[in-house]
């Protein structure tokens, strides 16, 4: 199933006036009407929730439900997004009194109350265990918030891949039998939780803090493990308004980076692309989203007033993506007692695939799902009760073992011969009825039969391969005739203007600090420019798309956010425009205001008007307007977006090499955005535009086509 989304709406703080609302909730019934006063952003998730919603309200709907899932094996994943502000700690671990717990004390209760009544019920037989462990992501780094800050190490706690699960190493777990003592734990780790004072929140979280609640359920059959993570990220920050210190706007550039990493990732999820970019931050490694198997609920925090409405934009549209997210729920494998077992699934490393057809899947408003029997699993399995056979036959992948699981009912008839097949050979070579004839016959005989029946087992599994191979390619067809119906039923109902915005956003978010720092530096204002110039183009050519969207119905519930004209915006902030960006004047807003800057851009970005620069054309550059061989090279290494060329160039170590690649693939993805494509669009044609590229200068540029042999 699809990440479970729902957004929540704070209400007014004391400082916000009601006049500056502007979102509103309400239900996908009247969707249509609002859609069409055009006037209005409409976003559908899962569930809306309004400012008068309480925190217990919040919990019974969307996360008690996966406590017994949790119970079930299945891992499930808590996590609050939103700007700084929003209320994601207020959601997540909420205040001091009963009714404004948040949703972690009230998680963390819901798992004793049910580990209780399971030890109650089966008189003692089963057991559960409940550890904890608790760390945040602070300048991505990972530190244990069980230990105290001294014991801290410069590097932080180091990340490994087990078994398809991203682990922290050396982190503390710590057993904890009840909530009057979790309560106690939680209070101290979160004193060594990174917080500070920022102007838009007096308790900013600077961190992004992951509780871990493993739960280990003991039985005498089996034990089973399984974590719910409770993650309470960091809010991302229009450093325009936040005021930062030098430390804040570091920890802000950090949270702002790995939080817009997180948005790409949805986004590469969303667009089925090869490559997800998990690996850029800690954080995003960490949440895999779409990567975990299990539950998985979003809880998007939302400020209803105006001077979050660019942000409020932003969150919405990553929200909007992330629930088009699918996630296998697959159950965490027990370890049974006893003699062992075969392998019954394959391992999570090679199925670790965010987007692979989805066959088993749990709807967290469904009931629960059945726990697969054991006893019954053994009925179909192909025979191995004698390890004389399993030791000497072939040595096949588990998968071959494995049950088909999705098309079950389809593939039923195809199965029965083979399910016939199967028993036959069970009910002859059970060990009960073959053990007490051993003595009477003839060793000859017995090796007969055995050869017999190893004949007959390799013609059963051959069989099966076949079948298994016939519903995969029947499965993969119709599993792509579907993808393409979904994307039919998507492509053209996209908020393209709400997108178009949080990229411009996200331009400004890291446009704002840089020129903060560097206010003079022109080849920073024209490349941002250039950067807009093409949004614009690509937010105008889907403008005719966009306003045509027919409203979604697909959800149950609704969230509409005005779209302010872009002029109030505009007038509301133009004291802060001049303080932070005097070489850009009017860069503060949205779209119309652009236009100003274009005309700007343009001149500043012809060779002549950068002769402060060098006149970089000389360098590559023949009369006729050709270029040299060395430029030539030079270019051709630069758009190959290959860093282990590129950071051999003069001047170019890796991290310049990644910074160009990743500054092409932004290009790429602003031109792709328009074609449709998925090649590498853009191409540095000549070194003056090469030396706009975010990190290189006329110098740099200089200095690399130099080193370049011929
Ligand atoms: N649902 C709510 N009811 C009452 N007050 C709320 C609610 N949500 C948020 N608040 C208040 O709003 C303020 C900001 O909330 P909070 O600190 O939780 O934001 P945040 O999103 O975690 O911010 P940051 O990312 O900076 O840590 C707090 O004063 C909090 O008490």
């Amino acid at each position: 199933m699809s990440v479970r989304v729902v957004a929540r709406v704070r209400p007014l703080l004391k400082s916000e006036r009601e006049a500056d609302v502007i979102l509103r909730t309400g239900s996908s019934a009247n969707a249509s009407e609002k859609s069409q006063r055009g006037e209005e952003y409409t976003f559908q998730f899962n569930s809306v929730y309004d400012a008068e919603v309480a925190q217990q309200e919040l919990f019974d709907a969307e996360v008690a439900p996966t406590i017994k899932h949790l119970f079930g094996g299945f891992d499930v994943t808590i996590f609050a997004y939103g700007v700084t502000g929003t209320g994601k700690t207020h959601t997540m671990r909420g205040g001091k009194s009963l009714a404004d717990r948040g949703v972690i004390p009230r998680l963390l209760s819901g798992i004793y109350r049910r580990s209780r009544k399971i030890e109650k019920d089966t008189e003692g037989e089963t057991t559960v265990q409940v550890a904890l462990s608790y760390y945040e992501i602070y300048n991505d780094k990972v530190y244990d918030l069980f230990e105290p800050p001294e014991k801290r190490t410069l590097a932080g706690l180091p990340l490994r891949d087990n078994g398809g699960k991203t682990v922290v190493c050396g982190l503390t777990e710590k057993p904890c039998t009840n909530l009057k003592e979790f309560e106690k734990l939680y209070d101290q780790a979160n004193n060594n939780r990174s917080t500070s004072a920022t102007k838009l929140n007096a308790h900013s979280s600077r961190s992004h803090a992951i509780l871990g609640v493993k739960i280990t359920v003991t039985s005498p059959e089996k034990t089973q493990v399984s974590t719910a993570s409770a993650i309470d990220l960091a809010g991302s920050e229009d450093n325009r308004r936040t005021e930062n210190d030098k430390e804040r706007m570091v920890e802000s550039a950090s949270i702002n980076k790995s939080l817009f990493v997180l948005a790409q990732c949805v986004e590469a999820i969303t667009r089925k692309q090869h490559r997800i970019p998990y690996r850029e931050s800690k954080m995003t490694r960490i949440l895999s989203l779409g990567q975990n198997h299990g539950l998985t609920v979003m809880i998007l925090n939302l400020a209803p007033v105006r001077s979050y409405h660019l942000d409020t934009i932003s969150s919405l549209s990553v929200a909007n993506r992330t629930r088009k997210i699918e996630v296998r729920e697959v159950e965490n494998d027990p370890i049974f007692k006893g003699p062992a077992r075969p392998a019954q699934r394959p391992s999570l490393a090679s199925a670790r695939q965010p987007l692979r057809p989805l066959t088993s899947s749990v709807n967290v408003n469904m009931p629960a799902p059945v726990m697969k029997d054991p006893a019954a699993k053994e009925d179909t399995k192909p025979l191995k009760a004698f390890n004389v056979y399993s030791d000497r036959l072939p040595n096949k992948p588990a998968t071959q073992f494995r049950k088909p699981e999705a098309p079950k009912k389809n593939s039923l008839a195809a199965e029965a011969p083979l399910a016939r097949a199967l028993k036959t050979p069970r009910q002859t070579l059970a060990p009960s009825q073959l053990q007490p004839n051993y003595s009477d016959i003839p060793v000859a005989k017995i090796e007969e039969m055995v050869e017999k029946k190893v004949e007959a087992i390799l013609a059963v599994r051959a069989v099966s391969e076949q079948s298994r191979q016939s519903q995969m390619r029947e499965l993969s067809e119709k599993v792509q005739r579907r993808l393409e119906l979904l994307e039919q039923r998507i492509e053209g109902t996209e908020d393209a203007r709400a997108e178009g915005l949080s990229f411009l956003l996200m331009a400004k978010q890291h446009q704002s600090p840089c020129l903060a720092t560097l206010p003079h530096n022109k080849k920073l204002v024209s490349r941002i420019a250039a950067l807009k110039e093409r949004m614009q183009d690509n937010s105008s050519s889907r403008h005719s798309t966009s306003s045509a969207s027919p409203a979604k119905s697909k959800f149950g519930s609704m969230l509409s956010l005005n779209k302010e004209p872009t002029l109030t915006i505009l007038g509301k902030r133009p004291a802060e425009t001049d303080v932070d960006q005097p070489s850009v004047a009017g860069t503060d807003g949205a779209l119309s205001d652009d236009e100003d800057i274009f005309p700007k851009y343009k001149k500043r970005s012809t060779a002549k008007s950068r002769a402060s620069e060098g006149d970089i054309d000389t360098l590559d550059e023949y009369e006729d307007g050709s270029l040299s061989p060395r430029t030539r090279h030079l270019l051709s290494i630069i758009n190959s977006r290959d860093v282990s060329q590129i950071k051999l160039l003069k001047g170019v170590g890796v991290k310049k090499a990644e910074a160009i690649v990743d500054c092409l693939c932004e290009m790429d993805h602003v031109s792709n955005e328009e074609t449709g494509s998925v090649q590498p669009a853009f191409q540095v044609g000549t070194l003056a535009e090469l030396s706009t590229l975010k990190g290189l200068g006329f110098r740099a540029v200089e200095s690399m086509r130099n080193g370049v042999l011929v």
